[in-house]
This record gives C-alpha cells, structure tokens and sequence, in this order.
C-alpha cells in the first residue's frame, strides 16, 4: 500500500470511530500514525518536476503576504488593483500558472504580494496535474512542464514562507472553499490564527518518558502522551523526552508539537466578488471571524482590507533620533516583531552595530524612558531609538 492509501485508510477509519472515553487512546494513535504518514509525504521529493519553475521568488520588501485560492476567485484581478503589477485574470480557471510578485506601499512599508496559481482540494498531494493536462491552450509541451506533481506542493510551499496568507473566495461559493481549502493546508501542517500550543518538549538520550504539567488537563493524559510518543517515536527510534504541559492542549496540538516544523500563520479570509450576492449575505460573511468582504470589480472595501492586512502584519515601527534632535517620525524602519536593537542597527547601515556603543530607547519596550540598552535588546511598535557609536 502507498503512503496516500494509508493516509486514506486512516482518514477513514478516524471519521468513523466515535469520539468518547473508551476510544480516546484509539483515536490518539490513529492521529499519531497519520502525522507520521503525511511528515513522510512531504519529504523533499527528488524529482526535478517537484521544483516546478516560477515559483522561487526573491523575498523582498518588509513583508510577504500570499494569495490563496481556489481558481477564478480574482487573485490575479486583486494583485493588478494594489499593486503596479499587472498580472493576466481572465473567466477561465488556472489563468495563472507560477508565482507573480507585486508591492502594496502602506504606511511607509513595502509588502510583497504573491499571486498564485489556483488550488484546489488535494493540492497537496499534487493532485493539480490533471487539471493542468486538461488545459488545451497551452501547447503540450508547457502542460507538461507545468504538470509536474509538485505543483500543487509549490504553492502551498509558498505560502509558508509568508507573513499572512489571504485565502481568497468567491462571495458566492465562500464556505464550500473555505472548508476544503482550510483542511488542505491543515493537512501540511500550516495552522491559520493559532499560536503555538505551549508544550515544552525535548528528545533524550536516556530516562524514559518525563511528564509534567503546570496546569489541569481536561484533554490529554499521561498515558495517552505516551501511547502517542511511542506510535510516533517508533520510526525515529527515540524512546526517550520530556515533555511539559503549560496550556491544556489537546492531542492534536501535542502531535504539532511532537512532529514540529509546523508554521503558525496569521490569515485573513477575504470574500471577494460581493457584487454577486444580496446585502443580507455580505452582512453574514462580514461578521465572520477574521473575515473581510470586497468586491475587486466595483473596488468595494478594499481600504478596509488594507487596514486589515497592516494589522495583521503586525509589523513594528520605530523611530530614530539624532543627539539634541526630534524624533523623525515622517520616516519609520519597518520591521518584524522580535526585533532587536542590531536589527535596527543593520537596517540604518551595514558597519553600525560594529561601531555600536550603547542606544537609548523612549517608548513600551523599556522601564525607563530613556533606557540606556544594548544590541540584543528587543524593540516594540513605535519605539524611539538613539544610537551612540564608539
Ligand atoms: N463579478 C465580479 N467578477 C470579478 C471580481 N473580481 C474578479 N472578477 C472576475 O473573475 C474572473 C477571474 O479573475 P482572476 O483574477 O483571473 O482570478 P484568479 O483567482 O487569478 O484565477 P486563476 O489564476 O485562474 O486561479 C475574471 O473574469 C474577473 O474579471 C469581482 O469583484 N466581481
Ligand atoms: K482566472
Ligand atoms: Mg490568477
């Protein structure tokens, strides 16, 4: 049996044991098992096809947002309106077939948008080829250089390399591709709107299972943790960790944590084509959660999306100043959370944290205002910052 009928199988099999006390351990090693299948599907593949062409686009600017979407819900129609960029939109599906970067400049910030082919259910797994084989305007030869398997991968793989990810829908199908599209990246381990479960957890060379928690845990056991480290340590052939329950997370997220390399990522769902559907309708999807409705066609709502994105972002401002000068808040360094006093250093110029003495900072991220910090001091929004060399 491939990995994709074991997958299957076990899909299958959890859809139909009932969820209750007597099958949770059941059910624990059936989802152990599973994350271990799909961790072996998305192992680099070695064939060339897999790289698909088009895809490996430079990073640049001060963030990274991609457009996710099943095909013809206007991606291509909402990079042409933001950016400079035009990118070809058109009524038939798959109009667009590799990666088109644009820039949306806001609030001093420049923002990579990535417009994406469509995807649809099983992209994951590559299931995209046929689709593509069955466009007949492109000559032969570029069906098959674009239908190799890993199309569907790559887009997806673009995608975790960005800041938020809009998952585009058509206003008038939204909750159908919603659903599907949610499932799709969930099942390569891209988790929208959650943090990271906090489980401390680390593989040993000896000891056993050691497990702790700080808190209640209505979902998990020891026993059940343990069950699940086995089924899934068992090919790895690690027996031995520690693992701390901070949070009362469920086995679920403790598989996350377990098989790791999952991305936690911020996402907007925007229901585009709105035009289409009665007042009563937008007024629902407007209220779903982090949801923004548009219409690309009339240019409806799109300020507001932009104000929603830039929240989402999340990104931090600060502020510099000269000795015995105001603070220049007309030009603000842009960058992403976590950043350091060296961060701001290397973004004023390349030598600066070599010369780099102290800096004083004014604003949320000190006790005092100022404080006098060094390098690996992290910045918040809106900071000021004065830098003295040496
Ligand atoms: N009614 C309406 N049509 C729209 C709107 N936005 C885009 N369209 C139309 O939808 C069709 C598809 O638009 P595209 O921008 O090519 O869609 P896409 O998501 O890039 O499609 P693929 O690249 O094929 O995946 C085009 O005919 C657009 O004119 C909108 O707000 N309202
Ligand atoms: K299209
Ligand atoms: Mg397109």
């Amino acid at each position: 049996m491939g990995i994709l009928e074991k997958i299957s199988e076990i899909e299958k099999e959890i859809a139909r044991t009932q969820k209750n006390k007597a099958t949770e351990y059941h059910l624990g090693l059936l989802k152990a098992k599973l994350a271990k299948y799909r961790a072996q599907l998305l192992e680099p593949s070695k064939s060339p096809a897999a790289k698909g062409e088009g895809f490996d686009v430079m990073k640049s600017g001060d963030a990274r947002v991609a457009l996710i979407g099943f095909p013809s819900v206007g991606k291509s129609t909402f990079l042409s309106l933001m950016t400079s960029t035009a990118s070809e939109a058109a009524s038939y599906e798959f109009t667009t077939l590799t990666c088109i970067p644009g820039v949306i400049e806001y609030k001093g910030a420049n923002i990579q948008l990535l417009d994406l082919p469509g995807i649809i259910e099983g992209a994951a797994q590559g299931w995209l080829m046929s689709v593509f084989m069955c466009r007949r305007d492109l000559p032969s030869v570029v069906s098959l250089s674009v239908s190799g398997k890993g199309r569907g991968r790559q887009v997806i793989a673009v995608a975790r390399t960005a800041d938020v990810v809009i998952m585009m829908l058509d206003a008038t199908k939204g909750e159908v591709q919603r659903a599907l599209l949610e499932k799709e990246l969930e099942s390569v381990g891209i988790r929208l709107n959650k943090s990271k479960p906090n489980i401390y957890f680390k593989p040993k060379k000896g000891g056993g299972i050691s497990f702790n928690s700080t808190v209640t845990l209505t979902q998990c056991s020891e026993k059940l943790v343990q069950l699940i480290l086995h089924e899934y340590m068992s090919s790895s052939e690690i027996f031995n960790a520690e693992v701390l329950f901070r949070e009362d997370c469920s086995p679920d997220e403790f598989i996350d944590v377990i098989v790791g390399n999952r991305v936690y990522m911020p996402c907007l769902y925007v229901y585009n084509k709105i035009d289409q559907i009665s007042m009563e309708e937008v007024d629902r999807l407007a209220r779903r959660p982090h949801s923004v409705v548009i219409s690309c066609g009339m240019k409806l709502n799109l300020d507001y999306l932009l104000e929603k994105l830039w929240e989402y972002l999340a990104l931090t401002c600060i502020y510099t100043k000269k000795r015995g000068q105001r603070p220049d808040f007309t030009d603000a360094i842009i960058l992403r959370k976590g950043a350091s006093v060296e961060h701001v250093c290397h973004r004023i110029h390349r030598s600066l944290a070599s010369q780099f003495k102290y800096a004083l900072v004014w604003g949320t991220s000190t006790k005092y205002s100022p404080q006098r910090v060094g390098l690996t001091h992290m910045m918040e929004h809106e900071d000021v910052i004065q830098i003295v060399k040496k």
